[in-house]
């Protein structure tokens, strides 16, 4: 059996998620899966993280080990992946999806929450939808990760926030949820809940290995809602969701892939929402069509007010 090393960020969702991917992967195949704790300027430089506009440089420095060889693969959100390919790696395996939906961490449901109360978030689309269901809210921009997140309500200074529910499964943080929104209420953002693994192009020891990991039915889901968010050229910071799943439309017919992907206008009072319905092979194709009838009825204009 081969020895295996995956390189991972520190931080507790990054080993968490890392720890799991491992254990999945040695009960599948057998090989045994060495962490590799691997420090990116994002974690060094909170100024570049901030230039830089989020993630990008998280996963940008666990690329650069797995180019160099120091690492066989790496473990990143899917959420938090860009969509463009990167030159000589591979996203050899999506493995079957958790929750996709997203969580308050509070008292109670959005709805108990009293006049003008404080909900932090730094996600646009976050926004946005929680402007809309609660036009008096105070909404409050946050970064950190989750556990100095949930500290801002546990200390009273915010009181929710919102947060991916798959993350706080996750790290088991589960007891501060106060309701999890469905997709109807909060549309999650593309590929949120879903993990994925890289490796260099050329090896194809591991892409045999790590590819049985990969689930189709998530890969089709995920592959349609990222290519809504190619297209309309978004990256984490729009106020973009898209959500898609395999579903029986009609008992007739089997499973179809159905989509929904919302733009929602930054104060929350204007959205559009469009759902389309397609053949699991034809993931890509769904996305592109939304994408585009989205444009058709004024998607940029929507983006572009902030
Ligand atoms: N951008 C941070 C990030 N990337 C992935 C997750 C959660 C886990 C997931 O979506 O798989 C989170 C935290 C959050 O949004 O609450």
């Amino acid at each position: 059996m081969t020895r295996l090393s995956l390189g991972t960020r520190k931080s507790l969702m990054a080993m968490t998620q890392s720890g799991l991917v491992a254990e999945a992967l040695t009960q599948a195949t057998g090989h045994d899966v060495d962490l590799v704790g691997v420090t990116t300027e994002g974690d060094v430089s909170k100024a570049l993280l901030a230039q830089m506009g989020g993630t990008g440089v998280f996963v940008n420095g666990l690329r650069e080990k797995i180019l160099s060889g120091e690492v066989d693969f790496a473990v990143h959100s899917l959420k938090d992946l860009p969509t463009a390919p990167a030159e000589g790696i591979t996203l050899v395996a999506i493995p079957e999806r958790d929750d996709p939906r997203d969580a308050l961490c509070g008292p109670g449901k959005l709805a108990e929450l009293p006049r003008g109360a404080r909900v932090g978030t730094g996600s646009p689309r976050r926004v946005s939808q929680l402007r809309a269901l609660r036009p008096d809210l105070d909404v409050v921009p946050i970064r950190g990760n989750a556990d100095t997140r949930l500290g801002k309500v546990t200390s009273g200074e915010l009181d929710a926030i919102v947060l991916a529910n798959a993350g706080l499964v996750r790290i088991g943080r589960t007891e501060s949820i106060g309701q999890v929104f469905s997709p109807d209420e909060m549309l999650p953002a593309p590929g949120q809940g879903a993990l994925a693994l890289e490796c260099r192009s050329d090896r194809t020891d591991l892409l045999e290995i790590l590819g049985v990991l990969d689930d189709p039915a998530t890969r089709a889901a995920v592959t349609a809602e990222r290519t809504v968010l190619a297209v309309l050229e978004a990256g984490c910071s729009a106020p973009v969701g898209a959500f898609a799943h395999l579903e029986v439309v009609r008992p007739d017919e089997g499973e179809v892939l159905g989509l929904t992907a919302a733009v929602i206008s930054h104060d929350g009072t204007r959205q559009l929402r469009l759902s389309a319905s397609g053949h699991p092979d034809r993931a890509e194709e769904l996305g592109r069509e939304l994408a585009r009838r989205l444009f058709e009825q004024g998607a940029a204009q929507l983006m572009e007010e902030q």
